[in-house]
């Protein structure tokens, strides 16, 4: 793909928290945006725009909306798109499918948690950027998305993928341009994957979160024990991270004290996807991720094994998030 000089037209596939907060604000900011969107979703959207809330107020946007990729009408070519795969990891495959029929030589940057985002992007399309999403964010209701975090929404760094690409890294760089003009705290960065695997790290809680609620005592020591097995998978597999001395650094945005428009932000991703019922998680592509590494590597990982079993049962019977106990898992995992 060559990047074109001309700005882009945003695609944006899962317009839930995390899509419909960038492809919110990059609109905007004056940005072409498309938002792709589903079932009541897509009707609110269509009836009465995006409303979003964030702690400085709440704004009602009218993003153009379409119910499918088709419709959106998708285009590579000489004025192509950049499809932005937002969904979670577990719902990307088919949309990317989907979208290698439609237009083989977009752009594909994938908002989104994990590492596997990337390579099932890669597989298909030529040019794909990577990108680091920091975004406290909740999908309430259809057509409503929360943004929690002040004085910026999130932090979003980019990177092609893979590292070296020059069209990927220069697609990286006027992504990452637009999203620091629409507010966010964004950065093109050559070494991406560093920082995602930090992301990933810090993901492997997210099941325990989901399982136990944020309020459970034990839920540090459970997210930190799956941490230490991640941190040992990833040294023995020789995979670089970033450190937390470098990510303070890049860290200048906090979730809003108190609630906003009348609501407390609940819980991560995983925690989400429990509430919301959708009967499935992505706990496979990040603690499964470092479970996949130790077993290639001889690294044990009790702990994540264990999260991942106990979310994904609650996932399939669409259990409310927090029926379980930290410390009782955490137990588990060590006899
Ligand atoms: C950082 C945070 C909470 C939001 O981007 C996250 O990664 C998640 O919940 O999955």
């Amino acid at each position: 793909m060559v990047v074109p000089a001309r700005l882009m037209r945003y695609v944006i596939v899962g317009a839930g928290a995390i899509g419909g907060t960038v492809g919110g604000l990059l609109h905007q900011a004056g940005n072409d945006v498309v938002l792709v969107a589903r079932g009541a979703h897509l009707d609110a959207l269509r009836r009465d725009g995006l409303t979003l809330d964030r702690p400085s107020g709440t704004t009602t946007l009218r993003v153009p909306v379409a119910g499918t990729l088709a419709e959106a009408g998708l285009r590579d070519g000489d004025d192509p798109d950049l499809l932005v795969v937002a969904t979670k990891l577990q719902d990307a495959e088919p949309v990317l499918d989907q979208a290698r029929e439609l237009a083989p030589g977009v752009g594909v940057l994938c908002a989104q948690n994990g590492v596997a985002g990337e390579r099932m992007a890669r597989a298909r399309f030529e040019t794909v950027v990577a990108m680091v999403v920091i975004l406290m964010a909740d999908h309430l209701e259809p057509g409503v998305v929360a943004a929690y975090m002040e004085p910026h929404p999130g932090v979003l760094d980019v990177g092609g993928y893979p590292e070296g690409d020059p069209a990927a890294a220069t697609l990286a760089g006027r992504v990452a341009a637009d999203l620091v003009a629409a507010g966010f705290s964004a950065q093109a960065r050559a070494d991406i994957m560093r920082w995602k695997y930090r992301k990933l790290l810090s993901n492997l809680g997210n099941a325990a979160e989901a399982a136990c609620g944020s309020d459970d005592p034990a839920l540090a020591d459970l997210s930190g024990a799956a941490r230490v097995e991640g941190v040992r998978a990833l040294a023995v597999a020789g995979i670089d991270v970033a450190t937390d001395e470098e990510d303070r650094a890049r860290r200048n945005g906090r979730v809003a004290a108190g609630t906003i428009a009348g609501r407390t932000r609940g819980g991560g991703s995983s925690w989400q996807s429990l509430r919301r019922g959708t009967g499935s998680i992505e706990a496979s592509y990040l603690n499964g991720e470092i479970i996949a590494l130790g077993e290639r590597h001889g690294v044990a990982t009790p702990v994540n094994s264990l999260l991942l079993r106990v979310a994904e049962e609650m996932a399939a019977a669409r259990e409310q998030p927090g029926g379980r106990s930290a410390a009782d898992l955490l137990a588990a995992a060590r006899t």
